[in-house]
């Protein structure tokens, strides 16, 4: 992104505020960053960009527009920009889960250029995970655009096929809640054993850290890496043995599956309005 582009969240909540806080520390200038929310001050206060309780008021000059409210409020957000579109046409990035971009397009206009993207909150450390998918009027220089910004956030995938989002929504959009909550049991699994909770807490964060670098940066499946903790006979075997028992691969199955199933849902009511 050119150094005197323009970038505008609509909503500053959770997942913007993961964006913002990973584009500020790529180096992108504050004054690059523009948020407009109902409420202006909480996100005014942690980072020192340029909050806006006026939508179009925000979206004047910017050549990047990220919706980036619940998918409830998008329809609504975007047919008032849709009055008011500013010209030249900004391209639009929408993060919101499930919201389909033939919608997208009725509520904010014909020909304008959107690219869906499924980004999740480890954006703000830099580690995020991104996948794309580009409406017809989306240009090759503005794809490269919006990879370029989520592509310093983290990793990003171009999808083949705009149904995978709901998939990658439950799978990496949803993802980072997955591991907090097995951090969380883990944590408590320790502290029950007998450890001090500081003690169970950081030995599960640098397991869990070490354990995610050495699958990145090793040539074999995390299926190997596995086996090569479980010894015959020993500690480990017991507790995947448990894990198993207990149906694992089935929960996430099932969770995965319902995460999708609302991110469909989601579209299906909000997309006729
Ligand atoms: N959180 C996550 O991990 C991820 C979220 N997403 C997507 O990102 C989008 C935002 O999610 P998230 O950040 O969690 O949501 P939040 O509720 O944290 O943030 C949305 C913000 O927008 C504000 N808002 C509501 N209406 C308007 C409006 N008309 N104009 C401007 N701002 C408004 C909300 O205020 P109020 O609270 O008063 O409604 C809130 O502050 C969703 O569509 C979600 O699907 C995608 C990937 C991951
Ligand atoms: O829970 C949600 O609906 C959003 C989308 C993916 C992560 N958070």
């Amino acid at each position: 992104m050119k150094n005197d582009s323009i970038i505008t969240f609509i909503g500053g909540g959770n997942m913007a505020s993961s964006l913002i806080g990973g584009l500020l520390d790529t180096g992108m200038a504050s004054k690059q960053i523009r948020v407009a929310d109902v409420h202006s001050q909480p996100l005014a206060t942690r980072f020192p960009v340029q909050c806006y309780t006026d939508n179009l008021a925000a979206i004047t000059d910017a050549n990047i527009v990220v919706l980036a409210v619940k998918p409830q409020v998008i329809p609504e957000v975007a047919k008032s920009i849709a009055i008011a579109m500013p010209s030249p046409l900004p391209l639009f990035i929408s993060i919101a889960a499930g919201i389909r971009l033939i919608d997208l397009s009725r509520w904010l206009g014909d020909q304008v250029p959107i690219v869906r993207v499924m980004p999740n909150t480890p954006a703000l450390v830099r580690s995020g995970a991104s996948a794309l998918f580009a409406g017809q009027y989306v240009s090759s220089k503005q794809r490269e655009l919006a990879e370029n910004i989520l592509r310093a956030v983290g990793l990003t995938l171009w999808l083949e096929d705009e149904t995978q989002m709901d998939a990658v929504t439950a799978l990496s959009g949803s993802g980072p809640a997955y591991f907090f909550l097995i951090m969380e049991v883990l944590e408590r699994a320790g502290v029950k054993l007998g450890l001090p909770q500081e003690c169970a807490r950081l030995l599960t964060l640098q397991t869990a850290v070490g354990a995610a670098k050495m699958a990145l940066e090793s040539q074999e499946d995390a299926a190997t890496l596995r086996a090569r903790v479980t010894s015959k006979g020993g500690t480990t075997e017991q507790a995947i043995n448990c894990l198993q028992a207990g149906g694992l691969q089935s929960l996430f199955d099932q969770a995965l599956a319902a995460a999708q199933q609302r991110a469909i849902n989601l579209a299906n009511q909000f997309g006729e309005q």
